[in-house]
């Protein structure tokens, strides 16, 4: 005899794990989670899942973990096609030599959209569900956005120097807002204040930055204490290290992204936790660019918000948010010399609920938990590399990959099945970088 389900849910998945985050420390074995109208509405033991639910798609994943869909806190989203342009160089001469070059030659409407997109499936095949971009003409990047189905927060980028993009930081601020206007009410979509670092923009510029974020409610993301040479600069320019000066013109508040936050006084990292600012720690681009390593320790003990981001694939060089997890715990133990900082399961919150917290997201995603939004990334922990498996949250950390990502899905949408990308093709992508690759090298 069979008993009627009592309810028909969109999609029913099953998993040997899960892990939810949200509660803390959590590992349920043999669960399922099920979802309606791209919201998360229950996770119960499959046994009572099967009875209770009848699903129009149904994964019965045996061998992998469930973890929130991880969220790269910090990139470049269309640096993808100038990706290996540039090596092993500190990130002034990067910058100055080499990208800024080819960003005012190449960057356009054209460049952001096709090397979003080729982003947009690299960080969908590495289990990223959400990216925190600042790059020029973010129209463009909301597209491939919308086009690939990632949740995706969108800078409105200023500086204070013209680029192919804006004029001046005026014409930043207006190109910016109406971006934000277009898209604002995009499910999937939200905003930052994107002012590029303390050195590309003034205090003025920085000033209306603050206006419009308080007035819209943004968060501001900003590139902050990377390099010795950027707070030398601002104590010649400014008598003032680049955190005090933000200070003084009232940008250390809860609002407030700090990326990098490599050179910190114990005086700065006790301020930027008092303020309530968070960080997005970017370990490999630290390390790539010799910025250093950042106190990440000493900012845990004074309970400061850490996210985790990638930065651009031009000085990662890859989008991979498990190598970020890996390289955070990994630094902050061999930094500290405290074998116990930074576990995994920590690494795992700094990638999903911390980032979602600094982005104003966290009641919609960055956790598993009924009510929030179904941004999902499966892992098959059944490789032999991931085999025996004692602790999921261990292997995901320090045995597993991106390679071990099987399935993605951003708001209910499945956008990775079985490893194969479901809203991009990989062969168009291909041809695009072929193309860019072809134009860049003339
Ligand atoms: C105006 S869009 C963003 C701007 O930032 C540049 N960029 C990429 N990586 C970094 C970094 O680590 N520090 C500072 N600036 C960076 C990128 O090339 C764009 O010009
Ligand atoms: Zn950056």
């Amino acid at each position: 005899m069979t008993i009627a389900s009592e309810f028909t849910v969109d999609t029913l998945i099953d998993a040997r794990w899960i892990i939810p985050v949200e509660p803390t420390h959590q590992t349920l074995l043999h669960h399922s989670i099920a979802i309606s109208n791209g919201k998360i509405t229950a996770i119960l033991p499959t046994s009572e899942a099967h009875t209770k639910f009848t699903a129009k798609q149904h994964f019965q994943l045996k061998d992998h973990a469930l973890i929130p869909g991880l969220i790269n806190l910090h990139t470049h989203a269309a640096m993808s096609l100038l990706r290996g342009l540039a090596d092993d160089l500190p990130l002034m001469n990067w910058l100055k030599d080499h990208i800024w070059p080819a960003e005012s030659r190449h960057a356009s409407p054209e460049f952001v959209k096709d090397g979003t997109l080729l982003a947009c499936a690299e960080m969908i095949q590495g289990g990223i569900t959400t990216f925190n971009d600042m790059y020029f003409f973010p129209e463009a990047a909301a597209e491939a956005a919308l086009a690939s189905k990632m949740r995706a927060a969108l800078g409105l980028i200023t500086i204070d120097f013209p680029t192919a993009y804006a004029s001046d930081a005026d014409d930043y601020l207006s190109k910016g807002l109406a971006m934000r206007d277009r898209y604002n009410g995009e499910n999937l979509l939200s905003f930052c204040m994107a002012p590029h670092a303390p050195y590309t923009v003034g205090d003025e510029t920085l000033a209306k930055v603050l206006t419009y974020a308080e007035q819209l409610e943004l968060p501001i993301h900003i590139h902050l204490h990377e390099t010795l040479n950027e707070i030398e600069q601002s104590l010649t320019q400014y008598h003032q290290r680049p955190i005090q000066r933000l200070h003084n013109l009232g940008l250390l508040t809860p609002s407030l992204l700090a990326v990098h936050a490599v050179h910190l006084t114990p005086q700065e990292i006790t301020l930027l936790a008092k303020q309530g600012c968070h960080v997005a720690h970017c370990p490999t681009s630290n390390l790539k660019l010799a910025s250093g390593i950042a106190p990440v320790d000493t900012m845990l003990a004074k309970g400061i918000n850490i996210g985790l981001g990638t930065d651009g694939a031009a000085s990662n060089n890859r989008l991979d948010m498990f190598a970020e997890m890996r390289l955070a715990a990994l630094l902050a133990k061999g930094s500290s010399g405290k074998a116990e900082i930074l576990p995994a399961y920590q690494a795992l919150e700094m990638a999903t609920l911390n980032a979602a917290k600094a982005l104003g997201i966290d009641a919609l995603t960055g956790s598993l938990k009924p009510g929030k939004a179904a941004d999902i990334t499966a892992v098959n922990l059944s490789a032999l590399s991931t085999s025996p498996c004692y602790d999921a949250a261990s292997h995901l950390i320090y045995a597993s990959g991106r390679e071990h990502v099987s399935h993605v899905w951003v708001n209910g949408d499945n956008l990775l099945n079985e490893g194969k990308l479901v809203t991009l093709d990989s062969q168009e992508l291909k041809a695009k970088a072929n193309y860019w690759q072809g134009r860049i090298k003339q």
